[in-house]
């Protein structure tokens, strides 16, 4: 068995989204699960329609999730898989155009697309709803085809699409059959030169090596066109498998087009997801492991693959589902890892850390590491350690509710303010001695201690609050909400 060889192909006309992440994914894995090479290929014939900054996109974040290709333009393969860049292959898919013409399998047209739009009208009018190509320059004679070179006229090439069958025989949706008949002669190379979708991915297919395509189910209608090609070339045809589309909660796909920040790999960066869990929530979006369980390194992921598990239906984006895998990869993590994936996430024009020692800094990070479900989150939970921490209404109401709260914060303020020795035991001791002599127990003993130390209802552990506080500002607070 030759060596299974996939591709992803992306058109450089956006940023990497969850969508094509979950193409790119499903080939790298399915190739690494039989050994095989996973390619990513640029698709970038549509000129206009390139972005700057989206190749860099597409290659930063999938490294980043480690769906790190055998071949691309920066990697490149055999000499004989050509160039991993359409837009560097112009002359070769216009030398195999030409040759299908030579064979007789393609013609050239000179319709303008004045004539071809006043065509498709008039096919509209006599209610035609899926126009074709007329044909009108398929029986051009030797003259006028001999007198259209000499002027120069411009033309495109188009395939003479052949009156039978084709059975796409897809690895998800199984037979689906597509008739020539219905599909009319469509351009292979435009007049400008350039190929069109259908011709370049068959010719870098088959350059390639490509064993089986693996895209997303709007490229359906596309294959059987592609198929022809193949036929007309004699050359083997690539498995295909056609996967469900991952949509947005309306039901729309996800595009690079869509617009909608929440959908692109960059962003969950930024936030501070881990790029193992993003691949696991990922793979699990129309793939099923045929088990409960959820959580799944990437090499699990390799190993248990099958190609069989693909589902029928839709998949929709699930931000919360994502998150909560996400907060289950944060916990998991030791807490060295976690403390240098947390750290670059503190906003340090909020939170200033030049005055504080690396040890103060990683056990105030450690208090929340079972908490925060992704990095930036961090920034929402430790205010309490830092100058200017507002003391809100919400609080205050809260504190209020407390009648027994200025008898016992007077006993523990004392009591603070005369430890010797500061140290997380001797607070928790002073906590419980407290509530002894001010006879309080439960959230009437924490809550008025925690809101007097901190200036706030929430927080982690309250005698490890407080020590991360320090002494001086635990008893500038006190004297803060008080006179609140
Ligand atoms: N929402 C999606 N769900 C599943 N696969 C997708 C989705 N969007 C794109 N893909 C797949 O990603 C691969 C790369 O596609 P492409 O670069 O054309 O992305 P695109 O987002 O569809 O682009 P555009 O926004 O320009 O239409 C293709 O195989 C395509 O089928």
């Amino acid at each position: 068995m030759s060596k299974f060889r996939l591709r992803y192909a992306p058109s450089p006309t956006g940023f990497l989204h969850i969508g094509n992440t979950r193409t790119a994914l499903m080939n790298y894995v399915f190739a690494k699960h039989f050994d095989g090479d996973f390619i990513v290929r640029i698709e970038d014939t549509d000129l206009e329609r390139n972005v700057d900054g989206a190749i860099e996109s597409q290659f930063e974040n999938l490294n980043w999730m480690g769906i790190i290709p055998d071949e691309s333009f920066l990697k490149p393969g055999l000499a004989k898989y050509g160039k991993y860049m359409q837009s560097q292959k112009f002359d070769r898919y216009k030398q195999l155009a030409l040759e299908l013409v030579e064979k007789g399998d393609a013609y050239k047209c000179f319709c303008t697309s004045e004539e071809l739009t006043a065509d498709y009208e008039k096919q509209t009018e006599q209610g035609i709803v899926a126009t074709q190509y007329n044909k009108k320059c398929l029986s051009l004679s030797a003259q006028e085809l001999a007198d259209n070179d000499k002027t120069n006229k411009p033309f495109s090439i188009r395939f003479k699409v052949p009156l039978k069958s084709w059975n796409l025989n897809d690895m998800v949706r199984g037979d689906v059959i597509f008739y020539g008949k219905d599909l009319g002669d469509f351009v292979i190379l435009k007049t400008n030169g350039i190929p069109t979708y259908n011709f370049a991915v068959v010719v870098d297919d088959f350059d390639m090596e490509i064993t089986h395509v693996i895209r997303g189910e709007e490229h359906i209608s596309n294959t059987p066109r592609q198929m022809m090609i193949f036929d007309a070339f004699g050359w083997t045809y690539p498995r295909f498998a056609h996967l469900t589309l991952i949509v947005d909660s309306t039901g729309k796909k996800l595009s690079k087009r869509s617009g909608n920040n929440l959908f692109f790999i960059e962003q969950y960066k930024k936030q501070g997801y881990l790029p193992q869990a993003i691949f696991n929530y990922i793979a699990l979006l129309g793939w099923s492991p045929g088990v409960e369980q959820e959580i799944f390194t990437t090499d699990e992921l390799i190993k248990i693959f099958d190609e069989k598990r693909f589902s029928k239906s839709p998949s929709t984006f699930d931000m919360v589902k994502m998150t909560w895998i996400n907060s289950q990869y944060m916990k998991a993590l030791s807490d060295d890892d976690y403390l240098n994936f947390v750290k670059p996430f503190v906003d340090q024009d909020k939170f200033n850390l030049t005055n504080k020692s690396e040890d103060w800094i990683n056990q105030v990070l450690l208090l929340f590491k079972k908490e925060i479900d992704f990095g930036v989150q961090i920034n929402e939970k430790i205010g309490l350690f830092f100058e200017n921490f507002e003391f809100n209404e919400i609080t205050k109401e809260q504190l209020v509710q407390f009648e027994n709260r200025l008898g016992l914060i007077n006993i523990f303020e004392d009591k603070i303010r005369q430890l010797e020795e500061w140290n997380i035991e001797n607070i928790k001791n002073i906590i419980k001695n407290s509530g002894t002599e001010a006879e309080c127990k439960g959230k009437d003993l924490f809550m008025p201690i925690r809101i007097y130390a901190s200036k706030t209802e929430h927080g982690p552990a309250l005698a490890d609050c407080i020590f991360l506080i320090g002494k001086d500002k635990v008893l500038e607070n006190i004297d803060f909400v008080k006179n609140q």
